[in-house]
C-alpha cells in the first residue's frame, strides 16, 4: 500500500516522515525523484519548475510512504494532507529563510486549501485524511498517520477554515 503525505511547504511533511522512518516505515522523498522532470528555475517565485504530471505518470509505486508537496498527484492508496494555520506557517517559512513574497504565496495557498482541493479532485474522500498539525507534536501526527494506514483512524477532510487569515493577515 502506498500512502502519500502532502501539504503546503512548511506544514511538517519531511519532519513527520523522518519520525515514521524511525518507526520502521519505508519512506520515499518525492523531491529526490523529480530530477529528470525539472523544466528550469522560476527566479521570481524562488522555485524549481517540475513537469509534475510527467513525474507522476512515470513514478514506480512503492509499498510505503511518499512525502512531498506533489505526492497527492500520485496514484496512491491513501493521502494524508497536513494543514498548518497560516500565521504559524508564516513563522516557520520565515525561519527557513524564505523571501517575503514566497512566504505570502505559500500562506495564501494554505488559507485557500489549494493542496486539499487538488487532493480531493484526484482521490475519493474515503482515501483522504486531513490533519491540522497546528497544535500537534511530531509523534502525535505520526500516530495519526499510522492509525490511518492501519485503518484505525477514519478518513476525514474539510475540517479547517482559515479564511480569517485572508481577511486579517494578507
Ligand atoms: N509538529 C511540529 N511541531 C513543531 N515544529 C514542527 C512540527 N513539524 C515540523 N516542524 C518544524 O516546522 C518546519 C517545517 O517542517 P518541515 O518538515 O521541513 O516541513 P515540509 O517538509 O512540509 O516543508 C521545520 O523547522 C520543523 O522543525
Amino acid at each position: 500500500m502506498m500512502t502519500c503525505i502532502t501539504g503546503t511547504p512548511g506544514t511538517g511533511k519531511s519532519t513527520v516522515a523522518t519520525e515514521l522512518e524511525r518507526r520502521g516505515h519505508r519512506v520515499v522523498r518525492a523531491g529526490e525523484t523529480v530530477g529528470a522532470y525539472l523544466l528550469g528555475d522560476d527566479p521570481e517565485r524562488e522555485t524549481h519548475v517540475v513537469d509534475a504530471e510527467a513525474w507522476a505518470a512515470a513514478f514506480t509505486p512503492v509499498d510505503g510512504i511518499v512525502e512531498g508537496h506533489l505526492a497527492h498527484l500520485l496514484g496512491c492508496d491513501r493521502v494524508v494532507v497536513l494543514r498548518c494555520r497560516p500565521d504559524l506557517l508564516t513563522e516557520r517559512l520565515a525561519r527557513r529563510g524564505y523571501g517575503q513574497e514566497k512566504i505570502r504565496e505559500n500562506a495564501e495557498a494554505e488559507a485557500l486549501d489549494v493542496i486539499l482541493i487538488e487532493t480531493l479532485e484526484r482521490h475519493t474522500d474515503e482515501a483522504v485524511l486531513e490533519v491540522d498539525v497546528t497544535d500537534m507534536s511530531v509523534s502525535g501526527i505520526a500516530d495519526q498517520i499510522e492509525g490511518f494506514v492501519a485503518g484505525r483512524v477514519p478518513p476525514a477532510s474539510g475540517l479547517v477554515d482559515w479564511s480569517f487569515w485572508l481577511l486579517e493577515g494578507a
